[in-house]
């Protein structure tokens, strides 16, 4: 069965908890299940993971690198999305299409959330959509 793999950072595993203003009140649990009724309309199975840890992202990113039914990787990077070459490297190895994902739109937040080292590796950009950029991106990939 082709596979997406939908990657989430640091913190949203305590999503919908705290600053539902920026974020919503949609916990990331939601946002799995939202996830995974679109997988299974299509027929993909969605593998849906999240981490605090930059190294323990980068592992999951190399592990999928050659699995021949992946045929996408959605990501929501959190702080990392800022910050993180290594990342973006790991990213760059993957011959499939990564998508880049935010719940907010850093763009019209601090000065240090406007940088994106995803960005360059991305295929297309959904944010400031809340959980629907997250279907979006999911869409954007089985249209591929
Ligand atoms: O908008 C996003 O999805 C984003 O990727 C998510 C981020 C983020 C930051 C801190 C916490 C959380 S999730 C959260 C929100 C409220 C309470 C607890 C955790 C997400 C930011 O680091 C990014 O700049 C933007």
């Amino acid at each position: 069965m082709k596979k997406i793999l939908v990657l989430n950072g640091p913190n949203l595993n305590m999503l919908g908890r705290r600053e539902p203003d920026i974020y919503g009140t949609t916990t990331l649990g939601d946002i799995e299940a939202l996830c995974r009724a679109a997988g299974a309309k299509a027929g993909h199975e969605i593998d849906f993971r999240q981490s605090n840890h930059e190294g323990v992202l980068v592992d999951w990113i190399q592990e999928v690198a050659h699995d021949p039914d992946l045929v996408g990787v959605v990501i929501n990077a959190a702080a990392y999305t800022h910050t993180s070459v290594a990342i973006h490297d790991a990213l760059k190895i993957l011959h499939v299409p990564v998508v880049e994902v935010h719940l907010s739109d850093p763009s019209t937040r601090e000065p240090f959330r406007h940088i994106s080292y995803v960005e360059p590796v991305a295929s297309a950009v959904f944010k400031g959509m809340g959980p629907q950029g997250y279907l979006l991106g999911i869409e954007h990939l089985l249209s591929n």
